[in-house]
């Protein structure tokens, strides 16, 4: 994709750009200055191919095409060379002791990395455990070898230039295949993705009012207005003429339940998209499919390819089923938005011929377009949303989901919290400043974020120069690293930290508790290496603050128009999978909907 000049809209067939020839996969993403990332530059075979097993696939394939060329014996010199000064950066970055190593006679690393599937959160303890306060190696699934660095690592490389979020991501992702483009778009300092984050998302005040809004019609059509049991109509009929005649046997519940998961995620697929394609597109339910889909599919499309060696991973992506998935989810998204955006840019060019204003549109589609404007770029309008979906819609909902289980295993908490959104709303309307006055509603997310983070590892990152650390811990150029999470369920760090307590930041912000967490660090949107929920430094979430915003918005809605609570007998069991950590899929929620209750009554 060229970087000078505007060009508009990418042309649909210059969408896919994959490279025909055999070079390093690394080749794509590259360093331009210390901090300023840019993609189509070279990039040297040792920074990206930090595996054995990629380093020998890139190898092999410069070794068959020196030899058509009869040039072998030149070749193999050159491959032991470079063998050689990667076997000794590897010898380096092993020095430090791995905390699930093979078994004596056990070659491969595939039963480690299934063990490591199942049980990172014990392998990753047996670590800390086994060497504490120093960093360690694991052998993760996804990424390979890793090494884990104590939280106290947090503030040393928060803002380390030479340790990459994006080669991290790359890694993680096939980002240079087509399908994957959206994982490849918030990789670079440069990319409008990430600009439009920083620049239009984190401006909340004009943003509250169309997420208070679609809230309303959201949970009206998902939550449902239902006072009562679904029941079919004919067995409701039975059911009325036998409670008529006889005593409250089948007396009518006025709870529903509800698979938590599964309308959160429809919930906040709503509420953002509002923000993000605005009040045209935010109820197509084409788009909402793909805006919830899109993020898992594309996980599942890596995992497959995790299973096929490096250097076919370029061939086989064309008929892995998952992978194709994804190609026809970002062909499906183009098809819905494209015609919008065209729409609008007509609708613009009349407007400049008729010495009119131009239509004041609030969303993303309009802050991708003015960005790639000023910065003479082309884009994908869908590559562009899809980056928004996957970094957006799974990760809100999920804080969504497990806020509400917690409130609901706490129901003491719920007329403290529908007393404060009682005294933030006003006229029936929710604005910035009420979002601001929600101390305990702020409170209780991040202790819900504290004890279900997204991961249990933050601040994965990739050393893109060698880098020693304060301790004289050698990290190799490569070296992919990780930070514990672990402080965030510490007993030095927090009192009782296994208890969820709603009160907990609200305290520590009036100054009161004897945690030893400063006032500004108990905000839901500060940072800091005893609260990694949203990361830290310069890679931290630039979402979180709409996240924040639309977390209140929603669960100011829900918890004043809704009775909630855990059907009877219900347990929570949230998962961790690898180094990620889901709310309950399973989770139910029975609901009820406040007869007449209205936003903050
Ligand atoms: C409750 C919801 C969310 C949670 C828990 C969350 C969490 C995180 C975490 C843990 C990271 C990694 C930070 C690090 O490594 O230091 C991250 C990165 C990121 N998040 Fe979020 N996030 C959320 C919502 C969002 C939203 C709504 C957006 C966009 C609108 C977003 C955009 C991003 C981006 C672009 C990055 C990469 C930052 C970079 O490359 O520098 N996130 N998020």
């Amino acid at each position: 994709m060229g970087l000078s000049g505007f060009r508009g809209t990418t042309p649909r067939n210059s969408r896919a750009q994959v490279r025909e020839d055999h070079s390093c996969p690394g080749e794509l993403l590259t360093k331009q200055t210390p901090g300023q990332l840019r993609r189509d530059a070279p990039i040297s075979p040792a920074l990206m191919n930090s595996t054995i097993e990629q380093a020998s696939s890139w190898l092999g394939v410069q070794i068959d095409a020196f030899a058509g060329r009869n040039l072998l014996g030149a070749s193999v010199a050159t491959a032991a060379v470079v063998l050689f000064v990667y076997l000794l950066s590897v010898r380096k970055a092993t020095r430090l002791p791995l905390v699930n190593p093979n078994r004596t006679f056990e070659f491969s690393t595939s039963r480690v990395r299934k063990e490591w599937l199942t049980h990172a959160k014990q392998i990753i303890d047996t670590g800390l455990r086994r060497f504490p306060g120093r960093p360690f190696n694991m052998m993760a699934a996804d990424v390979g070898l890793t090494t884990v660095l104590p939280p106290r690592f947090a503030n040393e490389i928060r803002n380390n230039p030479d340790l990459s979020f994006v080669e991290f991501m790359a890694h993680l992702f096939f980002s240079n295949l087509p399908g994957f483009e959206p994982t490849r778009e918030g990789m670079f300092d440069n990319d409008i993705g990430i600009v439009v984050i920083q620049k239009y998302l984190t401006s909340l005040a004009r943003m509250t009012e169309p997420l208070s809004e679609e809230a309303e019609f959201a949970l009206h059509d998902i939550y449902t207005d239902n006072e009562g049991e679904k029941v079919p109509r004919v067995l409701f009929l039975v059911k009325y003429f036998i409670e008529l005649t006889t005593s409250d046997i089948f007396k009518k519940s006025d709870w529903h339940i509800e698979n938590l998961k599964n309308i959160n995620l429809a919930f906040v697929a709503r509420l953002s998209s509002r923000i993000f394609l605005g009040e045209e597109l935010c109820r197509n339910e084409e788009w909402l499919k793909i805006t919830v889909n899109y993020t898992v599919d594309i996980m599942r499309a890596a995992e497959q390819l995790r299973q096929v060696p490096g250097p076919f991973r370029r061939m086989v992506h064309w008929f892995l089923p998952e992978a194709k998935g994804l190609r026809a989810e970002v062909r499906q998204a183009g098809d819905i938005i494209r015609p919008v955006l065209e729409k609008r840019r007509r609708e613009k060019e009349r407007h400049r011929a008729q010495g009119k204003p131009p239509v004041d549109y609030y969303d993303a589609i309009e802050w991708f377009e003015e960005t790639a404007i000023e910065k003479g770029r082309s884009y994908d309008p869908e590559v562009v949303q899809l980056f928004l979906s996957t970094v957006a819609i799974h990760t809100t909902s999920d804080l969504l989901t497990v806020t509400l289980l917690d409130i609901a295993r706490n129901p003491d908490i719920i007329e403290p919290l529908r007393e404060e959104i009682r005294s933030v709303v006003k006229d029936g309307q929710l604005l910035k400043k009420g979002l601001g006055d929600m101390k305990l509603m702020d409170s209780v997310i991040k202790e819900s974020l504290r004890l279900k983070p997204i991961g249990i590892v933050s601040m994965r990152r990739v050393a893109t120069k060698p880098v020693s650390l304060s301790d004289g811990t050698y990290l190799p150029k490569g070296t992919k690293m990780a930070v514990s999470s672990y402080k965030m369920w510490d007993a030095e760090t927090y009192a009782l930290p296994d208890t969820w307590d709603g009160y907990r930041f609200l305290r520590m912000r009036e100054g009161g508790g004897h945690d030893v967490i400063t006032p500004h660090e108990a905000l839901l949107v500060s940072t800091s290496e005893r609260h990694l929920g949203f990361g830290h430094g310069k890679h931290a979430c630039p979402g979180r603050f709409f996240a924040a915003s639309e977390l209140k918005v929603a669960l100011a809605h829900i918890l004043t128009k809704y009775d909630i609570k855990l059907p009877e007998g219900a347990e929570v069991k949230h998962r961790v999978t690898g180094a990620s950590f889901y709310a309950d899929p399973f989770a139910q929620l029975a609901i009820r909907r406040r007869p007449g209750a209205t936003l903050g009554s």
